[in-house]
């Protein structure tokens, strides 16, 4: 009912790639302007960079040095805990105090600060400004990558999960929306015209009610797109070949914290989560497997068929066989689609007068998966000028490379957390730096 209720009371946008109107009630998302300014007119809004569930994410000046930010407003309802208990805040800078060598690998917050607006009262993270995410870059499902890109990005997160994971801080969330490329050094110093002429001018879409209505003080006046992904890729030299991870509001430092739910991304979501509601450094690996295999691939390893996790644990036993106990007998739907020692069900055929049984369905592999890659049929909606971070299309992975990182997940993807390998080995697994 409340989702179609945002669709009866406004007309439509302009463009889809924004946040739901939805989001725009009393505690939800601030509605904010193009050249609103805060904190004594210290920071000035200039474009948008993105949105997420809990926040909108905006390209501003910073006055006090003509330097530019990004600033993450987040909704009023999500802006209640004091910005010290808020992991968002305190774990980059924790990061960033005790370990030097992440500084190039994990987003900086620079400055927090809260603001009264007609939604309720939000909690600003300023942050340093990055580029579009690893998701967003690929334009899932037609592009991906250039392969040797796609190994040194994963290296630079492997690298920045093993530095935290050995100082005891979990991230709790990594999936490729949460890993964005870093931004050359020169973007910094951009004009508000460089920054239209390299990337593009606001995109934005009047909001107005069916009925004619005027609109509640606590709903935008119009909706900003964010900077286009093919913005980014086109543009030459505006982006590094590097990355930073970025959203730290599930990360924890050692123990977490007692109100603490797993929320990490439902197709990167370790089975121990699913079923124990239990995440630490294990499920970190987990989801950082379904993230590189997503990098090299272009598409997730577990596809988003629905956001029912029996969905996922369907496509799990698929593709690594029975689930340990007792997760087996917690799994619900397993007697519709699997015999008890987790094999597909048979059905029979007829052919003739001759019965024969035949599984349901086809066994997934991570080697099946893995030799797909490149297949002309997974890449046939790719067109021309993709920029030089993209792989050309049709490349499929040599047999050294489908062995070496099926043997890296394989041993990422256990279902049992005590059994998968650890960062520590991670790094070291030669994928990363082959020359295939
Ligand atoms: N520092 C930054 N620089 C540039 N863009 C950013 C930055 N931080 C976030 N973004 C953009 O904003 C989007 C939303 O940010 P983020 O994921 O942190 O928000 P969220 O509300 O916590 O979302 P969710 O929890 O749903 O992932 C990101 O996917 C990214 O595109």
């Amino acid at each position: 009912m409340a989702a179609h209720w945002h669709l009866e009371r406004f007309y439509g946008l302009a463009f889809d790639d924004v946040e739901s109107l939805q989001g725009y009630r009393y505690g939800g998302f601030a509605p904010i302007s193009l050249g609103q300014e805060f904190v004594n007119r210290r920071y000035k809004v200039i474009h948008k960079l993105g949105y997420g569930a809990f926040s909108t994410v905006w390209l501003a000046r910073d006055r006090s040095n003509q330097g530019l930010v990004a600033l993450k407003i987040m909704q009023a309802n999500a802006s209640s805990k004091p910005s010290h208990e808020l992991a968002e805040i305190h774990i980059p800078r924790s990061l960033h105090t005790m370990l030097p060598r992440i500084q190039d690998l994990s987003v900086d917050v620079k400055d927090n600060f809260k603001v009264i607006m007609p939604s309720g009262e939000h909690q600003v993270i300023v942050m340093q400004m990055a580029g579009p995410s690893l998701f967003d870059i690929s334009d899932f499902p037609s592009r991906r990558l250039r392969a040797d890109l796609a190994r040194r990005v994963s290296y630079q997160v492997a690298d920045a999960l093993h530095q935290m994971h050995g100082a005891g801080f979990v991230h709790g969330d990594l999936t490729t929306f949460n890993i964005l490329f870093r931004v050359s050094d020169s973007v910094y110093g951009w004009s508000d015209q460089d920054i239209y002429d390299n990337l593009e001018q606001p995109r934005s879409s009047k909001v107005k009610t069916r009925s004619g209505e005027k609109l509640a003080p606590h709903e935008p006046t119009y909706l900003v797109a964010p900077v286009s992904s093919s913005k980014w890729r086109n543009s030459q030299g505006v982006l590094q070949e590097g990355v930073v991870i970025a959203d730290f509001g599930q990360s924890y430092f050692k123990q977490p914290p007692s109100d603490y739910q797993p929320e990490v991304a439902l197709h990167c979501m370790a089975p121990e989560i699913l079923f124990d509601n239990r995440a630490g450094p294990e499920a970190d690996v987990w989801s950082f497997g379904c993230t590189i295999f997503e990098i090299r691939a272009g598409t997730p390893l577990f596809a988003w068929l629905s956001d029912s996790s029996s969905a996922l644990v369907k496509l799990m036993v698929r593709m690594f066989g029975r689930l340990p106990d007792p997760w087996w007998a917690a799994y619900e739907d397993r007697n519709k689609w699997f015999q008890e020692n987790g094999e597909p069900k048979l059905r029979s055929v007829w052919e003739g007068r001759t019965e024969r049984l035949e599984p349901i369905f086809v066994k997934l592999s991570l080697e099946k998966k893995l030799r797909a890659i490149g297949s002309t049929e997974n890449e046939e909606r790719t067109r021309s000028g993709l920029g030089p971070m993209i792989e050309p299309k049709g490349m499929a992975l040599c047999d050294e490379e489908v062995q070496s990182l099926g043997d890296l997940l394989g041993k990422m993807l256990r279902y049992r957390p005590e059994d998968r390998i650890t960062m520590e080995e991670v790094i070291r697994h030669p994928w990363f730096t082959a020359r295939f």
